[in-house]
């Protein structure tokens, strides 16, 4: 079940080699190796405090020291903060949103854009994200106006502005109801059908099995597990180490 590329793949889209992370003592994560083709959809799982948002802060330059190296379309991002590596293509969204709760939808979105280079065309481009995630109706009102469906897209509006290669999910979906979960779903979908390698983060199994090609686990900080999802969550050693405590 090896997911190693092979001689005929394409280059690939992100390589993390041996990324790992310690606080003081604990390691957190431990040599995480992975290779992201590019218009990926992964599935990342694994219990709570097994290290999946660790990894991700890692990738996305919001720990800035950590160990291993990251490679995004063949260019290191090492040392990158993390809106250099937005610029090149890398977006993330959070957890919990964290939008500016005193600017305007829209102008949440246009952020992005201005340091992104993109000034002259920001409203024009905002308003395009806005779109794509259903929310134009709602440009001019804060972020505390909107449901907390609404505020998952909003926080994906921003992440998708500057047309990333690569979207990390981080539980995009936690707390929502069934069918604001297939709103955002289908809205995942959509983006990775337009040619977006997406990294979902997700304790809805339903939702990351639905939308994953392949499927990795993380266990205490190692990668447990890495191939097709059916065959993935078969394994006696993932079962046992996550299903088993759901
Ligand atoms: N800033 C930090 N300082 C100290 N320990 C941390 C820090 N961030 C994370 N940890 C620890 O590292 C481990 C991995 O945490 P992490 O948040 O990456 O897990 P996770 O898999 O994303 O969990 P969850 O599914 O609950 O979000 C946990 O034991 C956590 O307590």
């Amino acid at each position: 079940m090896s997911a190693a590329l092979q001689a005929t793949d394409p280059a690939p889209l992100l390589r993390a080699e041996k990324v790992g992370k310690r606080f003081g003592g604990f390691v957190a994560l431990a040599e995480v190796d992975l290779v992201l083709r590019p218009g990926e959809r992964l599935g990342l799982i694994g219990p709570n405090g097994s290290g999946k948002s660790t990894f991700v802060n890692c990738i996305s330059g919001d720990f800035a020291q950590h160990d291993g190296s990251v490679t995004l379309a063949g260019a290191k991002l090492d040392g990158l903060k993390p809106h250099a590596r937005a610029r090149r293509g890398l977006a993330r969204t959070f957890q919990l949103p964290q939008p500016f709760g005193s600017l305007t939808v829209l102008e949440n979105v246009r952020v992005p854009l201005l340091f992104g280079g993109h000034a002259a065309e920001a409203t024009e481009r905002a308003m395009a994200c806005l779109e794509q995630v259903e929310l134009a109706a709602k440009a001019t009102k804060l972020p505390r106006e909107l449901t907390q469906v609404e505020q998952r897209r909003l926080e994906l509006a921003r992440a998708i502005a500057l047309h990333p290669q690569l979207l990390i999910a981080d539980e995009a979906m936690a707390g929502l109801s069934h069918a604001e979960v297939d709103q955002i779903l289908a809205l995942l979908l959509r983006l990775n059908a337009a040619g977006t390698a997406v990294i979902m983060i997700e304790h809805i199994m339903r939702a990351v099995t639905e939308f994953s090609e392949r499927l990795i686990v993380f266990v205490a900080g190692r990668k447990i597990a890495d191939g097709a999802p059916r065959e993935v969550l078969a394994m006696p050693e993932v079962e046992g180490a996550y299903l088993g405590k759901q």
